[in-house]
Order: C-alpha cells, then sequence, then structure tokens
C-alpha cells in the first residue's frame, strides 16, 4: 500500500534550481534512504514533503488510506503532522528550556482527544488524557532509553540524547511516515550502531514507513531497503544499497568519497 507519492516536484530559490523534477513513491513499511553530497537538495526535498517549502511544481500524495489521497502540496506543516507524518530536523529543534518529558509531553497534543472548552474547565477528561499522555511519554522516553533523563532540561542532554529526544518526541505525534533528517550526524559509532537497532525496532513496534537522510554510509547501507540519490537537485540513481554502491555516477557525485561501507 502506497503512503507518500511525490510526482515532479521542483523547487526554484531566485535563478536557482534547488530540486528539479523529484519523484518518490513510499510503500508502507518500507525503510529508504536519501543520499546525495552536501548541497544537493536532500532537505529541500523534506522541506517540501513537510509544508515547509512549496514546490513551484509537482504534486505531493500523502495516503491516509489506500482510496483516498490526499494533495499536501501547500499545506501547513501542522496539518501535515495531524495527517501523520513527522519529521525531525538537520539542526535539532528541541524546546531546549522545556524537561525532555514536556519535549515529548506537547507532541501528543497533535491528537488529544478533548476539547478546548474541556481544557479550560479542566475537566475530569482533560485530566485523565494528560495523565496517560505522561505514561506514553515515558514509555517512549524507555525506549530511546533517556527515560531516566525526563526531568533534566532538553538543553543539558548530550548532543546523541538530543537527536533521539528528537524521534520520541516525533513519534509522540503518531505517525505512519516518518522523516529523519542526517539523525546520525554527531554520533560516534557505538552510538550510530545503537541508534540503527532502534530506527528499525521502531520501524517495526510502530508500523511505520521511514525516509531518512544520511551521510553516514554504514547507516545509510546497513538499514536502507532502497536509496534515492540526488545529486544538483536531480535524481541520479535509485535502487538497492548494492545497486547504488556500485553505480559510477554515484561514485563520481562523492568525488572519490567512500560509498561502500559492508553492503
Ligand atoms: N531557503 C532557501 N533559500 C535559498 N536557497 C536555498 C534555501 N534552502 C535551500 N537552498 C539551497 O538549495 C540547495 C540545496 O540545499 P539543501 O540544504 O537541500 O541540501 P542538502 O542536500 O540537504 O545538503 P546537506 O547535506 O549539506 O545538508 C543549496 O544550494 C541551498 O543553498
Amino acid at each position: 500500500m502506497t503512503v507518500l507519492k511525490a510526482n515532479n516536484i521542483s523547487i526554484s530559490f531566485g535563478g536557482l534550481r534547488a530540486v528539479s523534477n523529484f519523484n518518490l513513491t513510499l510503500e508502507q513499511g518500507e525503510l529508504v534512504g536519501l543520499i546525495g553530497p552536501n548541497g544537493a537538495g536532500k532537505t529541500t526535498v523534506f522541506n517540501m514533503l513537510t509544508g515547509v517549502y512549496q514546490p513551484t511544481e509537482g504534486e505531493i500524495l500523502f495516503y491516509r488510506d489506500s482510496s483516498n489521497p490526499e494533495s499536501i502540496a501547500g499545506m501547513k506543516p501542522y496539518q501535515i503532522t495531524k495527517l501523520g507524518m513527522a519529521r525531525t530536523f538537520q539542526n535539532i529543534r528541541l524546546f531546549k528550556n522545556l524537561t525532555v518529558l514536556d519535549n515529548v509531553r506537547i507532541a501528543f497534543h497533535f491528537n488529544v482527544r478533548y476539547n478546548s472548552f474541556q481544557s479550560i474547565l479542566r475537566t475530569g477528561a482533560f485530566y485523565r488524557e494528560e495523565a496517560e499522555n505522561v505514561q506514553k511519554a515515558l514509555e517512549l522516553l524507555e525506549i530511546f532509553n533517556i527515560r531516566e533523563k525526563s526531568n533534566e532540561l532538553a538543553m543539558n542532554l548530550p548532543y546523541g540524547e538530543q537527536r533521539k529526544l528528537e524521534i520520541a518526541r516525533a513519534l509522540a505525534t503518531n505517525p505512519k511516515l516518518l522523516l529523519l533528517d542526517e539523525p546520525a550526524a554527531g554520533m560516534n559509532p557505538q552510538e550510530t550502531q545503537d541508534l540503527m537497532k532502534l530506527i528499525e525496532f521502531v520501524r517495526r513496534e510502530f508500523h511505520l514507513t521511514i525516509l531518512l537522510i544520511e551521510h553516514d554510509m554504514n547507516l545509510v547501507m546497513g538499514i536502507c531497503e532502497r536509496i534515492s540519490v540526488l545529486d544538483y537537485g536531480q535524481i541520479i540513481a535509485e535502487g538497492t544499497p548494492s545497486i547504488i554502491s556500485k553505480d559510477p555516477k554515484v561514485i563520481t557525485a562523492y568525488l572519490g568519497e567512500e560509498v561502500v561501507t559492508g553492503a
């Protein structure tokens, strides 16, 4: 079952065509990588998919169910989050002055069942749901092994844990599709290994489809089933990790950087 389809999306900034005729179809449960050299347009693609930028051309369809695709290009980011797409950012965007727990607890508010009237009057329904949210937030923090830090300010967590907290917060919005922008950036090899296992675990546990941008080729080649490669805003290759790692266009785009690591 298809979850997302981007058909020929493009965007220009002034004279620069940052992404050109980008196509992508994601099927339910897939884990797909988006790679490419610095400045290739990867984050710009994420920004178009999540409503931060509106494509100048093309169409983006999000499938809440198989028969009802919704056109999401031009929607606001919070509307897209509500539909079931969550993301993390290359430059971590936590509420740094809030606690770890509150960062996740607040994200549950995308799906609260109580109405504003009940929240103003602080009814039983409000308190019950808030208590449930705290419980669910703590369970998410447990998965990411940061539950014992729940009362610390987000800004006091080490970098790797801030990245994990961002993923936990994204999951709290109850997404069907999760977009991760360089989840392993700044992590050491052991943390990256642990993160790979976590990503695979949450994909299974939360029945997610995942699209990730990553420069760490161990991670990309190790967990992605399919990879799209961008260079100068255009897809230059698509396929399995083993096909991608041998593709001459990809090797050239990376100018001799080590593309293959263990695939
Ligand atoms: N808001 C913007 N205004 C002008 N140019 C932009 C804007 N956003 C992105 N760009 C340009 O679009 C191009 C693609 O940038 P993008 O950040 O998407 O690349 P990337 O592949 O994510 O790179 P990196 O791996 O370094 O994060 C770059 O030339 C960038 O300068």
